[in-house]
């Protein structure tokens, strides 16, 4: 089976966990621990195969000091901000340069301009965060998560499938530099026998 780790970041207050929350169970949860850090384990069915996902939910308060373990452990991350909070945006791009940091490569994400139905609020336009999402090579949503919808699924499922290209690609990687190396240790043997040494 296909497994898939992911944590979601973002600013306090964004809507990470009603975001989880609503994914896993399909319903809003208005309130929810602030401080809570939890792990969700959860099977489903992505483009025809079973999926084993884990997912960290991380509380956007706290200064943690798990956090470059949990950065290491992941395969890839949601980053959430709301269109209501310029801060959140801004704290987003600081996120995904420390998650470049440690993981030392363009890391995998997706990007989640949270609370639409606040329309006249809104402090961040769709231009904005779509145009920070190509930089980043990531995906780009923006939800509701108190409104609910489709594209809830789909902000995972996208992710998963990322992931799963990115891992493909390495692997090929992978492959490809083993038969280089074969190739090379054959032309040199080839070449000491030609030279009769
Ligand atoms: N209007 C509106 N409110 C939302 C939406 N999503 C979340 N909220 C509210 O925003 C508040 C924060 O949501 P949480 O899910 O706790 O946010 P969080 O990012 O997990 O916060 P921390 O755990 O503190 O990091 C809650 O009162 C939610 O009900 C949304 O799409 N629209």
């Amino acid at each position: 089976m296909e497994v898939t780790k992911i944590v979601v970041m973002g600013r306090a207050g964004v809507g990470k966990s009603a975001l989880v929350v609503r994914y896993l169970t399909k319903r809003f949860i208005w309130e929810y621990d602030p401080t809570l850090e939890s792990t969700y384990k959860h099977t489903t069915n992505i483009d025809e195969e079973q999926v084993y996902m884990e997912i960290l939910d991380t509380a956007g308060q706290e200064e943690n000091i798990s956090r470059e373990s949990y950065v290491k452990w992941a395969d890839g991350f949601i980053l959430v901000y709301s269109i209501t909070d310029k801060q959140s945006f801004d704290d987003v791009l600081q996120i995904k340069q420390y998650l470049d940091d440690v993981k030392r490569t363009n890391t995998q994400c997706v990007l989640v301009g949270n609370k639409v139905d606040l329309l006249h609020d809104r402090k961040v336009s769709y231009d904005e965060g779509e145009s920070i999402a190509q930089e980043m090579s990531a995906a780009f949503f923006e939800t509701s998560v108190s409104d609910g919808g489709e594209d809830i699924i789909d902000v995972f499922h996208e992710l998963h499938r990322e992931v799963k290209r990115r891992k493909m690609m390495e692997i090929k990687g992978r492959r490809r530099s083993s038969a280089q190396q074969v190739r090379h240790v054959f032309n040199r043997m080839l070449n000491k026998i030609g030279n009769g040494t």
